[in-house]
């Protein structure tokens, strides 16, 4: 059975009051919850319905933040829900046997739910994840409660919700995609004379819909795994010589004196303390054990490459830098021009705003080290989630 994941993050969060897919939830974007979970899920690909507004930063997001072979797709969504996912069914892969459409708005379906709503519906031709109704629910018209049905058999929809792919395309060619009756997957299935199966889902895959939601989704991370927050540090010295180039935190520094750091990779000093500090953080040692200087696949490298080899080996282990401080002790050359490019180069690397990384440049008066040399200091808060 080969299943496409569509998650829909083409809507304009005009209840939410901004766009939710690319707002932080403990510090991580809403819409990579879902994404994670869908890559650890058993589905085979994923595409993205995303808004004109919102589809260079989603893209930005997923290359920055999900490593995985699974291919994934951003699409452009179109203006209803209905309408984004059959624009993201449409462009799914001919292999595809089972669609399996979630709402970017919900962080915290579990791949274990996805995979049994899709198998489900291979097996049924249609399936949802849906909880029971703990509340009595009243049919009003005009004010007035009409009817109070039994509530033995009412179920909140949810999503994941899934069909076969061909199902849901000839249901989608016969039905208007400004039918009102259409709130949701199933409700195509079920205008097509499709019966959805039920999954019994978590009351936890919440969809945040207005401000309220937030504390809400907040709690429940809470519950099931409060970000910890560590610290790191992170200390190198490199000797200075004459015709190497000088690269700090990425960038480049040209000085007169041709004068450039020495050693077994570009010798980044305040990058190499940074990584310090990062696997510091995350209790993963130091950078002497993942890069020793007798492996030869370093000669020469640049720390950038090998700085997002460590960001790697934090995203295994949920780990991401939330800020980081870098100082770099150095009697020449002056540095303080380069220091906002420095800032961008370490804040692109790590995924991070400019505002949370700040570097800055000391001398030691002429007293230490630094007189034939260059030191630097790296702190950085780390957020580990589960
Ligand atoms: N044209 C649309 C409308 C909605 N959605 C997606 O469908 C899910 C459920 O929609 P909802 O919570 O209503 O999100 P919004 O449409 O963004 O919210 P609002 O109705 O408040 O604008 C969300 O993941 C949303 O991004 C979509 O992909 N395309
Ligand atoms: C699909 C859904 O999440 C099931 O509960 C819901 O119907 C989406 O509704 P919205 O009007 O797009 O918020």
């Amino acid at each position: 059975m080969f299943t496409s994941a569509i998650i829909l993050a083409a809507g304009s969060g005009r209840r939410m009051g901004f766009d939710k897919m690319t707002a932080r939830l403990c510090g991580k974007a809403v819409i990579l919850y879902s994404i994670e979970r869908f890559v650890e899920s058993d589905a085979d690909e994923i595409i993205i319905a995303a808004s004109e507004d919102n589809t260079d930063k989603i893209r930005e997001l997923v290359s920055e933040n999900i490593h995985t072979d699974k291919p994934i797709k951003i699409i452009t969504g179109g203006a209803t829900r209905f309408e984004s996912a059959v624009k993201a069914v449409r462009q799914t892969s001919c292999e595809c046997d089972v669609v399996s459409v979630h709402d970017g708005a919900r962080p915290f379906v579990t791949a274990k739910t996805a995979d049994k709503v899709a198998l489900e519906a291979f097996r049924h031709g249609a399936a949802l994840a849906a909880v029971r109704a703990k509340d009595t629910v009243k049919i009003c018209n005009d004010g007035v409660v009409t009817a109070t049905p039994d509530r033995s058999g009412l179920w909140l929809a949810q999503t994941p919700q899934a069909a076969r792919k061909a199902d849901y395309l000839a249901a989608a060619e016969k039905l208007d995609v400004n039918d009102a009756r259409i709130t949701d997957d199933a409700s195509v299935m079920e205008l097509y004379g499709i019966k959805p199966f039920i999954v019994e889902g978590s009351y936890d895959n919440i969809k945040l819909t207005t401000k309220e939601d937030i504390a809400m989704a907040e709690y429940i991370i809470g519950k099931t795994g409060a970000p910890k927050l560590c610290v790191g540090h992170g200390y190198d010295v490199h000797r200075l010589v004459e015709g190497r180039k000088l690269i700090l935190c990425g960038v480049e520094v040209p000085n007169k004196d041709n004068l450039g750091l020495l050693g077994h990779s570009d010798a980044d000093v305040a990058v190499h303390a940074l990584m310090d500090a990062m696997l510091g953080a995350a209790a993963l040692g130091d950078i002497g054990r993942h890069f020793p200087d007798s492996d030869s696949r370093y000669k020469g490298i640049s720390s950038m490459k090998l700085l997002e080899h460590v960001r790697k080996l934090l995203d295994g282990k949920n780990a991401h830098v939330t800020n980081a401080d870098i100082t770099i002790v150095a009697e020449k050359p002056k540095l303080a021009k380069f220091i906002p490019d420095m800032q961008r180069s370490i804040a692109a690397a790590l995924g991070l705003d400019t505002d949370d990384v700040n570097v800055k440049a000391t001398t030691e008066e002429g007293l230490g080290i630094a007189e034939d040399g260059i030191a630097a200091h790296a702190v950085c808060m780390v957020e580990k989630i589960g």
